[in-house]
């Protein structure tokens, strides 16, 4: 590092759909000069790539043998994170109902999860000043090594009335539903699934404002800085 500049910090932020990762990882690195990466966006990026595609999401085999073929890059800057597939902006397409729907079965495949996660160490390793990297298996699995790992939490009604705000008219019930079930398939896969790292420091988000749980996890990164 030269004159005495920081080392770049890896920051995991793991946690089920609705508990704030990516807004508290977005401000997070915006705040500390960091990359910021929604591996979740890669998830649903191939998952719309499959759909548009024609392959059949009930096949594993159909989606493994072309789990390769879609070249998916991210933008890492916090303040306008990006996503393209062979070139297509899909930050848009990548968030409709049919691609959530259908998300927690692609990315169960372990030659999609191979692939994505390859992704996801290269951008982390080049990361200068470090990178906030978001998803379900970045402490357990993607980054065993990252200087802090975070696991978030929040009751199914804190997560399901948060979403459905975001989603214009969306029904509170519905939407809490599509939630358990979606991270039932997420927790239960077996290739990497949505875990807790035992060295995850837990941070349960339903009583906390936004800025409560950012200013949280600014110090807890704060504090790593300094000890490293
Ligand atoms: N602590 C919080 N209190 C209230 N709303 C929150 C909180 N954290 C996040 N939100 C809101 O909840 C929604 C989902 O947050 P998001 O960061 O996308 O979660 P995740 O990435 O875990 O799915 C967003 O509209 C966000 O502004
Ligand atoms: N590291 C990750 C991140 C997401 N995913 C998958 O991608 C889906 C979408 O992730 P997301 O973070 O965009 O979901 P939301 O919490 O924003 O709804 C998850 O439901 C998982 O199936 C994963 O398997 N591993």
């Amino acid at each position: 590092m030269e004159n005495g500049a920081a080392k770049p910090v890896i920051v995991a932020i793991d946690g089920p759909s609705g508990t704030g990762k990516s807004s508290t990882s977005k401000a997070v690195a915006a705040q500390l000069g960091l990359s910021y990466l929604d591996t979740g966006a890669q998830y649903r990026a191939i998952t719309w790539w499959m759909v548009t595609s024609g392959i059949d999401i009930e096949d594993p085999t159909a989606i493994a043998a072309v789990a390769g073929k879609p070249e998916i890059i991210s933008g890492t800057d916090p303040a306008g994170p990006t996503i393209t597939v062979d070139g297509t902006d899909v930050s848009g397409p990548i968030r409709t109902q049919e691609v959530t729907s259908k998300v927690s079965a692609v990315s169960a495949v372990p030659e999609v999860r191979a692939r994505i996660t390859e992704l996801q160490r290269s951008l982390a390793t080049s990361a200068e000043r470090g990178i906030v990297v978001e998803g379900r298996d970045i402490g357990t699995t993607v980054l065993p090594d990252a200087d802090l790992k975070i696991f978030l939490t929040a009751s199914p009604e804190a997560r399901a009335a948060r979403r459905s705000g975001e989603l214009k008219g969306a029904d509170v019930n519905a939407t809490r539903e599509a939630l358990i079930k979606r991270d039932a398939a997420d927790s239960s896969r077996k290739t990497s699934p949505l875990a807790k790292a035992d060295d995850a420091v837990e941070v349960d988000t339903t009583e906390l404002t936004l800025t409560q749980v950012i200013e949280c996890v600014v110090t807890l990164v704060e504090e790593k800085r300094t000890a490293k």
